[in-house]
């Protein structure tokens, strides 16, 4: 592969001896890996399910590299949200933010949420999960995974950093910060991302990165943990940023992430883990604390990734939370609602324009802000009717709603389904509103009358 020559002259200087090993492997093949859904099945099940050949990647304890021959993105467990397509290195960064179930949290460049699906299984449907990205027509993509992943919790937000710290300075718990990079941990995978580079250079994400990770540091709780990432190699977009903010915000600190065992209690590995090197922007010693994957040193394509603490001293923030404006439900809605083995807490409930959405438990009022979804989408009152959302068969499980038709990977039915056909089926199953579900995973709506199942499924989603 031929490289940037401004770039293979630059990280010949950064590497030394070591930089022939270096470019060596961009003449191999790239790393393709997908990462289990655990809000949906745990990685032991997967494995027994699983229909293509895994392995497992040594640091992420539900992550798997995949033979690029095979099609995970058609099959219909992707479709039921069981996992989602990823770079293995990228699968790192969200796992070393210490997040826990009932943390506020943002997911600063979210789209199209790689990172987001990841932290919003650690919350595990408490908390909140703010996922924002400034581009709209990502955070559309941002959603539609968000949703998929069958999220209890999601918030999702198309703003500037700057304008979202109106609303939420000092409130969350965890912040992450996949920043835009100029992506030289991307040229072995998407070669045109060479073309970017040559154009706009690390200068110009440089400055990107600086006023975002500033947004990002007055947003963060005293004592609460910020993640920085980034998918290249240049030590001004990775340290250079770090060193930055640790001179802006003194009440920073660097701290290691690495832990031999993660929660789950499944071991992992952090072999060809390589640190920061504070010598390459004249930097604090602390910049040690940095985490630098090489493709040379691990089965992925490398990434930087910052672990930070804010200070538990500095000023804490007075925000006053929102609770739901319930409205009038219709009587359908109402049964609907309350027939759901999930748990929903009438004062969280909220009506806006017949949309029935289940808002998170503590989030402040949103007004001012691009949303794209605030809450859970129950469904939408159309008439008397109550037509349940998507999302909603995303986020149930098949024993939380009492009329589920089961059909399995293999099925015709399945595929058929999938592309919003209508299906007959034999089942004894009753009239109305049926979850439709793959080996008992949920993929959408349908709604049985005899033996005609009319489909439900979300035309934008179907499979093509
Ligand atoms: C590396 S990508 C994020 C990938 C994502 N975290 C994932 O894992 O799927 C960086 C994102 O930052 C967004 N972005 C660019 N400038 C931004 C800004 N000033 N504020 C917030 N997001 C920004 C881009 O639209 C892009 O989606």
């Amino acid at each position: 592969m031929t490289l940037p020559k401004l770039f293979e002259d630059r990280m010949k200087e950064l590497l030394k001896e070591e930089y022939e090993v270096f470019s060596s492997c961009f003449d191999e093949k790239h790393y393709s890996g997908l990462r289990v859904n655990t809000l949906k099945i745990s990685p032991e099940e997967f494995e027994k399910i699983c229909p293509f050949e895994i392995k497992r990647i040594p640091w992420i304890s539900n992550g798997y590299y995949y033979n690029p021959k095979e099609q995970p993105a058609k099959h219909p467990y992707y479709y039921a949200g069981l996992y989602y397509i990823q770079e293995p290195s990228a699968m790192t960064p969200a796992s070393l933010l210490p997040v826990k179930p009932g943390d506020k949290v943002l997911d600063l460049c979210a789209a199209p949420g790689g990172k987001s699906t990841e932290l919003a299984a650690k919350l595990q449907g408490q908390g909140v999960l703010i996922s924002n990205d400034i581009s709209n027509s990502r955070a559309k993509a941002l959603l539609k995974n968000i949703e998929l992943f069958g999220t209890r919790n999601p918030v999702v937000i198309s703003e500037a950093p700057a304008k979202l710290v109106n609303c939420f300075e000092g409130y969350f718990d965890k912040i992450l910060v996949d920043a835009p990079c100029s992506g030289e941990g991307m040229f072995r995978k998407s070669p045109a991302i060479m073309k970017n580079w040559e154009q706009y250079g690390v200068a110009y994400y440089n400055k990107i990165q600086k006023e975002i990770i500033l947004q990002a540091a007055k947003m963060l709780k005293p004592g609460g943990s910020l993640l920085f990432s980034t998918c290249t190699f240049s030590p001004e977009e990775n340290e250079g940023t770090i060193a930055y903010l640790l001179k802006q915000c003194p009440e920073f600190k660097v701290v290691n992430p690495l832990t031999r065992v993660n929660k789950e209690g499944r071991e992992v590995s952090y072999e060809g883990f390589s640190f920061g090197r504070p010598e390459w922007v004249d930097g604090p010693e602390e910049l040690k604390n940095c985490i630098r994957l090489w493709p040379h040193r691990i089965k992925g394509e490398g990434h930087f990734i910052t672990l930070l603490e804010k200070g538990a001293e500095c000023k804490k923030s007075n925000i006053s939370y929102k609770s739901g404006n319930k409205g009038k439900l219709s009587e359908e809605a109402e049964m609907f609602i309350s027939g759901l083995g999930l748990p929903v807490k009438r004062e969280q409930l909220e009506l806006r324009e017949d949309k029935l959405y289940l808002l998170p438990e503590g989030i402040p009022d949103l007004k001012g802000l691009r949303i794209m979804r605030a809450g859970l989408l129950l469904g939408e009152m159309k008439k008397n009717r109550f037509e349940p959302s998507q999302a909603l068969a995303c986020a149930l499980k098949t024993g939380e709603y009492d009329k589920v038709l089961e059909l399995t990977a293999e099925s015709q039915d399945t595929i058929k389904y999938l592309k919003c056909e209508t299906i007959e089926v034999d089942q004894g199953t009753s009239d109305g509103f049926n979850l439709v579900a793959v080996d008992g995973y949920p993929l959408g709506w349908g709604k049985l009358t005899g033996s005609t199942l009319k489909n439900k499924y979300l035309p934008g989603w179907r499979l093509l």
